[in-house]
């Protein structure tokens, strides 16, 4: 029997902990885990050295609770051992500590809860996390917010390692892009600002299908950026402007983030600028993961996933082979050439989200809560 009660952490705790380089320290650290380690199915593949760390994490459960598969429930278990997170996510060695985590999420994804009055979030998480050495739960960690976040920085490692990589080792601090993000849901929206917060955005063209959600994402922007401005700490001026269709919000941009539950691709290749040289995060997961972009973008891009032992479940039909796994490139630094379209295809990972909630854990036990 359990010794006591599982800790919860709220969505209120949670929140107050968040942020950029936590999560992207440990999204970074999930991506390379995936890639150390050897597909469970390939039983002549040895097993990682006890030093190195490894990830466990095999294909999620999902159960439809409706005839159209727009009610689902997913289990997402996985164990990521032997790794390494620093106290401030800043990558210095002196406060890195060394963590195991087994963890479950079970999360909902049920999009009609748009259209309740008032509406609820579509994607709805929890993150069970057991102690390692026993199995016993230790906490219940609210999981929406991290589904969130994990998400955007998944889409944001990828942004510095498949596009800004290509200039330079240091790009993605000295290079300025024009981006565009089409959908602005709970996923566009934290991509749009965590974009503005994380590189350099001159330009940043917002689309969304009902487009008053768009200009209210532009209005809460402009207000951050005058206030960062005001208080002397914004990073660089932003122009914002609302699009009416999505070939208008993709047409000269380097970045494309796309997150809706469009079946029906929203860009095609003729909407993209000729010269290319641009990068899509495609993280949306309508009746197939890759509906919203055409089959003539796929047919010119590098594509490129989170977990490739996922992408054999989930990906039946991609219209493009994919070139690897993102942690293959962080690790092998072999970046694709500049003229490039590349496409980051998102699946997401119960991985990251084991790694982001101890990450989350440590700072909440940092701070006494
Ligand atoms: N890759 C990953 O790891 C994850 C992916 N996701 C996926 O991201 C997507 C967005 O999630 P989230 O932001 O939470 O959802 P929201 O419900 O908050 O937003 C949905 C967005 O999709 C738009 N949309 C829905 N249907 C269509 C359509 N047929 N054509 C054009 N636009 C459409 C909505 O536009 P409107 O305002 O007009 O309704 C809205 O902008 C989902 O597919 C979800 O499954 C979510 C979590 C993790
Ligand atoms: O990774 C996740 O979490 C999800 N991905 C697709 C949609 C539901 C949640």
């Amino acid at each position: 029997m359990n010794s006591r009660s599982p800790v919860f952490y709220s969505a209120d705790a949670v929140r107050r902990v968040l942020n950029w380089p936590m999560v992207n320290e440990a999204v970074e650290t999930a991506l390379k885990a995936v890639v150390a380690t050897p597909t469970i199915q390939d039983d002549k593949q040895q097993a990682p050295p006890y030093s190195q760390s490894h990830v466990s994490q095999p294909a999620r459960s999902v159960t439809s609770a409706n005839k159209e598969h727009s009610k689902m429930l997913l289990t997402m278990p996985a164990f990521v051992g032997n790794y390494r997170l620093t106290s401030n996510g800043m990558g210095d060695d002196s406060s890195a500590v060394s963590c195991s985590t087994l963890a479950c999420k079970v999360v909902t994804s049920f999009r009609s809860n748009q259209l309740l009055q008032p509406p609820l979030p579509s994607i709805s998480a929890n993150i069970l996390l057991f102690d390692p050495g026993t199995g016993e739960l230790n906490a219940i960690m609210a999981g929406t917010d991290i589904t969130t976040w994990r998400t955007v920085s998944a889409s944001l490692v990828a942004t510095k390692y498949l596009f800004f990589r290509r200039f330079g080792p240091h790009a993605e601090r000295e290079l300025a892009i024009n981006v565009a993000i089409v959908g602005c849901g709970v996923q566009g929206q934290l991509h749009a600002a965590a974009m503005c917060a994380n590189f350099k955005v001159n330009q940043l063209n917002l689309y969304n299908r009902t487009e008053s959600k768009a200009q209210q994402l532009a209005n809460q922007l402009e207000e951050q950026i005058l206030k960062a401005d005001n208080n002397c700490n914004a990073p660089n001026k932003v122009n914002i402007k609302v699009c009416s269709s999505a070939r208008e919000a993709v047409q000269q941009v380097d970045v494309i983030c796309v997150a809706t539950y469009s079946k029906e691709a929203l860009i095609q290749a003729s909407d993209l600028r000729d010269k290319r040289s641009v990068h899509i995060n495609a993280v949306g997961a309508g009746e197939v993961h890759f509906g919203e972009v055409a089959a003539d973008i796929y047919e010119e891009s590098l594509v490129y996933v989170d977990c490739m032992s996922n992408a054999e479940h989930e990906l039946h039909g991609l219209p493009a082979p994919i070139v690897g796994e993102l942690g293959a490139v962080i690790i092998g630094g072999s970046y694709p050439t500049e003229q490039a379209v590349t496409i980051f295809q998102s699946m997401g990972m119960a991985s990251e989200d084991a790694c982001v909630a101890e990450a989350v854990q440590m700072a909440l036990a940092s701070c006494g809560k």
